[in-house]
């Protein structure tokens, strides 16, 4: 049975709105993490819809207000092509972020998407333990996971029905992707479930249905992978603009909470 969290979910009526929010998310948890454990590690998602925070935290106020020195950056998952590739989750990254923001080299944690599938992700795994100092069978705890949802329900590189959603002792993996004919690199579920705080950021029509039916319909995670994010830590952050929540029961003052059993 999936562990019973707490999904609550704020509405924003615009695309900038969701951006802000998922901006100031970013700088509160990563300051909060400086304070109480003198850094911050952050995972973050790629595709489309992260582009616009990531503009936002490269640029005043919180340009001067996140603790770059002190956070080590992480992806979720990257696609399986070289950095300068347009579809490199990293290029995209460092147009709208990386190349703005003081944030050193050594302290930027690339997926390797260039080599081949199963030698990033045990390099990845390698540079995740080391940075983590982990040792035998310890996983890490992220400061913050930021998530999005394809709209066939995916995050991370977990995509329907790939072996990846199988995977339960490794932190990285290789998954294969036969709907895209592809390899992607990604972070496990269990990883991701073991996040302080993990948080979605959805926005768009096209994500209006799948959601609905990730959060409110039945528990079906080899169908809709994005359901089996049920975070140890009992909640689960969901940042989304109207048109994603739509139908979703209204939010009350722009917030509503579901009951994940
Ligand atoms: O590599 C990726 O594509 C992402 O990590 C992936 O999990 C993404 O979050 C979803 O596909 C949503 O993508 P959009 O934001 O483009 O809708």
């Amino acid at each position: 049975m999936p562990r019973a969290v707490t999904a609550i979910y704020t509405v924003f009526s615009t695309a900038a709105a969701t951006a802000e929010a998922a901006a100031k998310l970013f700088a509160d948890t990563a300051n909060e993490a400086v304070t109480n454990r003198g850094r911050a590690r952050i995972a973050i998602s790629g595709g489309s819809t992260p582009k616009n925070m990531f503009k936002l935290l490269a640029a005043e106020p919180f340009l001067s207000e996140v603790p770059w020195a002190k956070i080590d950056l992480f992806w979720v998952d990257e696609r399986c092509v070289p950095p300068t590739d347009a579809d490199s989750n990293y290029k995209m990254t460092n147009e709208a972020l990386l190349s703005h923001v003081p944030l050193p080299a050594e302290q930027i944690h690339r997926m390797e998407g260039e080599l081949e599938p199963e030698v990033a992700a045990s390099r990845y795994e390698s540079q995740i333990r080391i940075a983590f100092r982990l040792e035998g069978a310890e996983t890490p705890t992220f400061d913050l996971i930021l998530l999005g949802m394809g709209d066939d329900g995916h995050t991370a590189s977990l995509f329907p029905h790939t072996e990846g959603l199988d995977e339960l002792s490794r932190i990285v993996i290789a998954n294969h992707v036969p709907q895209k004919d592809t390899w992607r690199i990604t972070l496990t579920w269990p990883v991701i479930n073991q996040g302080r705080k993990v948080a979605f950021l959805i926005e768009g029509a096209a994500k209006t249905d799948v959601l609905a039916a990730v959060l409110t319909g039945p528990y079906q995670p080899d169908t809709y992978p994005s359901q089996i994010i049920r975070p140890a830590s009992g909640k689960l952050t969901l940042l989304l603009d109207t048109a994603a929540a739509a139908k979703l029961p209204p939010a009350v003052d722009g917030t509503g909470t579901l009951n994940l059993s």
